[in-house]
């Protein structure tokens, strides 16, 4: 692609944690529109805190975030998410007693009709269960739901904590591609924590790997699948 990609998502020198420990520190990441970025590395590495950050539900201690060119700092969470920015937690974040149908009205907010089918053609095995209680469901069935109520606003930045948890592995070699489609089509930036280094190296643009809340390696995805050498040497702190 020749067109010039706007910076969707920046985090500049972005220190954050929790009860003044931090968590992540001094860390840089840029994702521009149309990109996806997998944020990657080992349990407890700083991934999800830099998500919280990203969509202002975790103050910068030290940096900050600018989402669509406006600073995260001090904006309320519902007005980030608003503007476009889109967080799938890892916790799923539906509404165990309302129905998948409800769930996805309340995302969908007045939109029309039409985004809710367009949004379930990518997920036809919700069509049978609409009906019923997401308190109900698989755990994989219920991380559907969440990924399909973060894309009905039509978010322009995309965050995914760990979509694969609780997925059959078919399923999400057939989601994430889709995802992948959405960022070209739509021009949404995404970024894909995940711990299927495979299917998130093999749809991303580039790749971060954390450890210990700092940037171990970073680079184009394509190379850094290659080398497994290099990945396995920043998940165990080695470089
Ligand atoms: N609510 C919290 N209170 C205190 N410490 C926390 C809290 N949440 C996370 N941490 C700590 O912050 C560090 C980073 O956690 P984080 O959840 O960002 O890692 P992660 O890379 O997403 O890990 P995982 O892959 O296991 O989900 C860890 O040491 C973790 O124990």
């Amino acid at each position: 692609m020749t067109t010039e990609r706007r910076p969707a998502l920046e985090i500049t020198g972005l220190t954050a944690g929790y009860n003044g420990v931090p968590a992540v520190r001094d860390l840089s990441i840029s994702v521009a529109e149309g990109e996806v970025l997998a944020l990657l590395g080992p349990n407890g590495a700083g991934k999800t805190t830099t998500l919280l950050a990203a969509v202002g539900l975790l103050p910068a201690m030290r940096g900050g975030v600018v989402a669509l060119g406006t600073p995260v700092r001090g904006r309320r969470v519902e007005k980030i998410a608003r503007a476009g920015v889109s967080l799938v937690p890892d916790n799923r974040g539906v509404f165990q007693r309302l129905t998948v149908a409800e769930n996805l009205r309340l995302a969908s907010g007045r939109r029309a009709r039409a985004d809710l089918a367009g949004t379930l053609d990518l997920f036809p095995q919700l069509r049978p269960l609409l009906g019923r209680r997401c308190g109900l469901l698989s755990g994989g069935e219920q991380q559907m739901v969440a990924l399909a109520k973060a894309l009905l606003p039509r978010p322009r930045v995309l965050l995914i904590d760990e979509m694969s948890l609780g997925l059959a592995p078919i399923v999400v070699q057939g989601l994430l591609p889709a995802v992948r489609s959405l960022a070209d089509e739509r021009r949404m930036a995404v970024v894909l924590v995940e711990q299927h280094l495979d299917i998130a190296l093999s749809i991303a643009d580039r790749a971060v790997v954390l450890h210990h809340g700092q940037v171990a390696l970073a680079g184009p995805a394509a190379q850094l699948r290659e080398r497994r050498d290099l990945m396995e040497a920043a998940y165990f702190g080695r470089l």
